[in-house]
């Protein structure tokens, strides 16, 4: 369900809602699905439609993949079982799928295409293609290997040891599936701690990597077997309603199952930070992914500084960050966090082009933004510009505006969160 207009000026927002599923765990729990030898059983995967290209990637790369709900069976047969596609393999909108998928594609002897819609094309793919050619990889691309459509040659990889200039987890787990196959050691030195689902998920599946401060050592020719991965709820679509919760008044949500991995939850704290009135009741199941339930009510926020190690923690909420800070008394300053130049869209620009036209006080910087609250916002015609997260911060910010609020290209949302709509509509107290 996609509303004509989004909802404004609410009164409140109470009850429990389950998030739907962490959107980098589903997509590497097909990866390794795929790559391991027997059955892979997912439960609670996003089907968002960033997953769903994923699964029909390695469908066309051979492997027998069931969906049925949110429930996924995989066959896997082994790094040797995938086969040289037939057709091109079409990302869709998904950074995460054509960045790892280049680590395995890299190591296979077989030639692949991948190609994405318009964001993709945009945004850089040197920062894998670099490192995977000092692994001996042959990848083609536009302008020198930068955009896509991208040709694979893959064949044997040596390990090597590499420094990222960019904390990206994406670049890391590329380079651990390359790793994986490639002879000898590869050794990957992160400038900053950035999400470890894949070193999670390596040894979920049976496999060997060894984490040490930002160095991470993982060897060749390991072989993985299939398993039964349970995927928590996504902390970063939990995000949106964190926030609705402060900034709509008289509200209570309490968020069940959110994934509560130390390497994402830079939300809670800046939450904390800002005197957000939150609890958080983690559950004792002792799975690879902690999770556990958050409840957020009405706030009186402050302003804060968001920088340094913590922005890796937090990198997809900053959208939603800058919504709350132009609820939040006094100034709010968001640095180190150039990344957000090269997501589904130009996110610094996007955000404040979007919030200021709601009458928001923000201006861009080059590493970030500086926002200034408390502002009461107005109505006004905002667009996502296909960009998931940009779609669901204005619908939140829709909630507290005084006029009326029309958002162009919401389907943008079903990225990382068909529901997002029901579950909003779900907490509205009509009283
Ligand atoms: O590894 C992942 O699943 C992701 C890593 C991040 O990207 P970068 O690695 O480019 O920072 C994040 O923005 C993206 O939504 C998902
Ligand atoms: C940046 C994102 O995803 P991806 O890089 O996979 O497109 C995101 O989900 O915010």
């Amino acid at each position: 369900m996609i509303p004509a207009n989004l909802r404004t000026n609410l009164k409140g927002l109470s009850g429990e809602i389950a998030v739907p599923g962490d959107k980098s765990i589903s997509h590497r729990s097909v990866m390794f699905g795929s790559i391991a030898k027997g059955k892979t059983v997912v439960t609670n995967f996003l089907l968002g439609e960033d997953c769903l290209s994923t699964i029909a990637c390695f469908r066309k790369l051979g492997v027998f993949i069931e969906q049925e709900g949110n429930k996924v069976t995989i066959m896997g047969k082994g790094m040797d079982g995938l086969q040289e596609p037939e057709a091109i393999l079409d990302v869709g909108n998904s950074g995460t799928t054509i960045r790892l998928m280049m680590g395995i594609l890299a190591g296979r002897p077989f030639h692949s295409v991948l190609v994405g819609d318009e964001s993709i094309a945009k945004r850089p793919m040197t920062r894998v293609t670099a490192p995977l050619s000092l692994f001996g990889a042959k990848i083609y691309g536009r302008k020198n290997g930068e955009f896509t459509p991208l040709s694979v040659i893959g064949g044997p990889l040596a390990g090597a040891a590499y420094e990222l200039p960019v904390a990206s987890a994406q670049v890391k787990s590329s380079l651990l599936f390359a790793g994986l196959q490639a002879s000898g050691e590869t050794v990957i030195i992160e400038p900053m701690k950035t999400r470890d689902h894949t070193e999670r998920m390596i040894k979920q599946f049976g496999g060997e990597v060894a984490a040490d401060g930002h160095t991470i050592r993982i060897k060749g020719g390991q072989t993985l077997t299939g398993t039964e991965i349970h995927v928590p709820g996504d902390i970063s679509s939990a995000a949106f309603f964190l926030a609705a919760g402060a900034i709509v008044p008289n509200s209570e949500i309490k968020l069940k199952n959110v994934g509560l991995n130390p390497t994402r939850t830079g939300i809670i704290e800046v939450l904390q930070q800002m005197g957000a009135n939150i609890s958080i009741e983690p559950y004792e199941n002792g799975l690879a992914e902690p999770a556990g339930d958050i409840t957020i009510r009405t706030s009186t926020l402050k302003g804060t500084v968001i920088e340094g190690a913590l922005i890796p923690r937090l990198i997809d909420e900053i959208p939603i960050i800058a919504l709350l800070a132009t609820q939040a008394e006094g100034e709010t300053v968001i640095k180190d966090a150039e990344e957000l130049k090269v997501k589904e869209t130009n996110r610094i620009d996007t955000v404040v082009k979007e919030l200021s036209k709601l009458g928001a006080d923000i201006t861009a910087t080059e590493d970030g933004m500086v926002i200034k609250g408390r502002s009461s916002l107005s109505g006004g015609t905002v667009s996502s510009h296909g960009d998931h997260r940009i779609g669901m911060m204005l619908a939140v910010a829709a909630a507290i505006s005084k006029g009326e609020v029309q958002l162009q290209q919401k389907e943008a949302i079903s990225v990382s969160y068909p529901s997002f709509f029901e579950h909003f509509e779900s907490l509205i107290s009509e009283t």
